[in-house]
């Protein structure tokens, strides 16, 4: 299969099958703070196995070179993990639904999308997803996942008769 994937722009809708868009457009709140301040309230779930810790971090992320050869995509069984852009820009996604549970993917099921610099996302537990992909060199995103014993890490790596490319509009 040769493909060069589509991307589509992020909306909560679309990406409903691998997870929560992470925004304040259009989504509901309530006043705290004395009237002060908006809370947009659980926009996503951090989701833990019984042994993990949610954790925050920040990925400095330098970035790739494209038209981009997608020749794998990992996944983390025992938990969430999210991508929040600290300096506003743009950022692009690589998805498939978590399928059986297997450790296979369908090349047909991949999916692109670019988020905008004011959209972060929150990949399920187990959603095959590339690692990030930063539009800007050193592009920082706050990171909440989780940590704990055991691997938390399952990489795929598609047959050599699969290419999918990800190119820049
Ligand atoms: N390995 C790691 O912590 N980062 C990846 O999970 C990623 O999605 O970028
Ligand atoms: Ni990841």
């Amino acid at each position: 299969m040769i493909k060069t994937l589509t991307i589509e722009p992020l909306t909560r809708e679309a990406f409903a099958p691998f997870g929560d868009v992470i925004e304040s457009e259009g989504r509901d709140y309530f006043m705290i703070n004395n009237g002060s301040t908006r809370r947009y309230h659980q926009l996503g779930e951090v989701q833990l196995d019984e042994q993990g810790r949610g954790i925050i971090s920040i990925f400095r992320a330098r970035t790739l070179d494209y038209p981009l050869a997608i020749k794998m995509l990992e996944r983390h069984p025992f938990g969430s993990q999210s991508f929040i852009p600290l300096f506003g820009h743009d950022f692009l996604l690589v998805v498939a639904p978590v399928g059986d549970g297997g450790m296979n993917i369908d090349p047909a099921s991949v999916r692109a999308f670019r988020a905008s610099g004011r959209q972060g996302v929150n990949y399920h537990r187990g959603v095959w997803h590339h690692p990030i992909l930063a539009l800007r060199d050193d592009d920082e995103f706050l990171v909440v996942d989780r940590s704990g014993p055991g691997n938390n890490c399952d990489e795929f790596f598609f047959d050599e008769s699969v290419q999918l490319s990800l190119e820049l509009g």
